[in-house]
């Protein structure tokens, strides 16, 4: 037996590398929906090296009835429209946005972290998949955490264009060829040239209502994710930063413990964590950059060294591919964990 799948957003960045995830790994899929807005409607796409095409169906006309899964990476606004509606036809929705994540009755997984947390999605049928910053930090932080109990993280993320979508890595090559030949670089997806530049703005600002007024959202998620998916005693400050890069978001963690835990400790415990990889040599080249890490499942850590200036602190570098481990591959591990846990069809 194997699941009938959805994927929906399947030709944007997150929805391609969902279906080139799903055949890498030989998810157990009978059938599989590649659903994207009327303007692809009938377009082909391949499903991954598998061989197979797609012909891309339109989400205003799609009938959830007799799906078993939908991988949902088209944005808050489709999703909070359609996965409701996938949810309540008995097709369990892992959702991409950030539009379900901090509900008190969805699930919000990173499966090396709290798998457990899962059993909870039977009440909306509904599983949020963290954002992109958070996931990878969260992996690299668990094994830190229940050695030696975090108290205090401060982060900041060098976030690539990839993550805000085609259009964000449109931007960024349609405005490094401008430069060189003298073009005009006007931004449109992001607020200032990224060509050449970096912008510390990710996501709208947080008004003075909130405890984080003057962070962006996306710094907000990175804390509250956090609390929901890893402990809700962690303080968590960041600055997410937007770089031109393609692939791969990078974070520079700093972590303040309860309890010592010397460098050589963290690294072992690192090495040994559920997806991650360890490369740290203190030489040139010792350690992994975000060009290097795109295709790849892992989170890539590196660069860990004792914080001298607080008791008990560590700082270390850390680097993942924000559309695979970041999104899609998250949320076909919590597909995977789903099948093992709950719908236990497949052989
Ligand atoms: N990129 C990242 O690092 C991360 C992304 N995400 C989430 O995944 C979502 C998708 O990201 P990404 O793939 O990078 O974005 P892209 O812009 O590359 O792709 C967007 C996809 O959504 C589809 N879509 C847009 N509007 C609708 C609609 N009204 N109904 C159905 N489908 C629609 C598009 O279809 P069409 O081609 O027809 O327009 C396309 O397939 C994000 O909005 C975010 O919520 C989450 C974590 C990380
Ligand atoms: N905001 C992330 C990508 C993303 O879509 O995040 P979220 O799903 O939390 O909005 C980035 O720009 O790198």
């Amino acid at each position: 037996m194997a699941y009938r799948v959805v994927v929906v957003g399947a030709t944007g960045n997150v929805g391609r590398e969902m279906l080139n995830i799903l055949g890498e790994r030989q998810f157990p899929v009978s059938e599989v929906a590649a659903v994207a807005s009327p303007r692809s409607t009938g377009d082909i796409i391949d499903f991954g090296d598998t061989g197979q095409e797609l012909k891309v169906r339109n989400i205003e006309h799609f009938d959830w009835a007799g799906w078993d899964i939908a991988l949902f990476a088209a944005g808050s606004g489709p999703a909070k429209i359609y996965a409701p509606m996938a949810a309540a036809a008995g097709c369990t929705v892992i959702d991409n946005s950030s539009l379900f994540r901090m509900d008190p009755d969805v699930p919000l997984i990173v499966p090396e972290v709290n798998p457990h947390a899962i059993d909870a999605y039977r009440k909306r049928n509904i599983i949020a998949n963290p954002n992109c910053s958070t996931a990878q930090m969260v992996v690299a932080l668990k094994p830190l955490h229940d050695a030696a109990t975090i108290r205090r993280v401060v982060v900041s993320t060098y976030q690539s264009v990839s993550g805000a979508g085609k259009q964000g890595m449109d931007e960024l090559f349609e405005q490094s060829r401008a430069v060189f030949v003298g073009d005009p670089k006007e931004p449109r997806k992001f607020t200032k040239q990224i060509a050449f530049n970096v912008i510390p703005h990710i996501d709208s600002f947080m008004g003075p209502d909130s405890d984080y007024d003057g962070y962006t959202k996306e710094e907000w998620k990175m804390a509250v994710e956090t609390n929901k998916i890893l402990d809700p005693n962690i303080l968590v400050s960041a600055t997410c930063v937007r770089v031109p890069v393609f692939v791969g978001h990078s974070e520079a963690v700093s972590v303040e413990f309860e309890e010592p835990l010397s460098v050589a400790k963290a690294m072992s415990l690192l090495r040994e964590a559920p997806g991650i990889m360890l490369v740290d040599k203190r030489e040139d080249g010792g350690y992994v950059t975000p060009v290097e890490c795109v295709g790849d499942y892992a989170t890539f850590v590196s660069r860990v060294r004792r914080d001298p200036t607080v008791p008990n602190g560590l700082t270390f570098w850390c680097v993942s591919d924000n559309l695979r481990k970041g999104a899609a591959l998250n949320a076909v591990q919590i597909a995977e964990l789903l099948g093992r846990r709950h719908l236990k069809k497949a052989a």
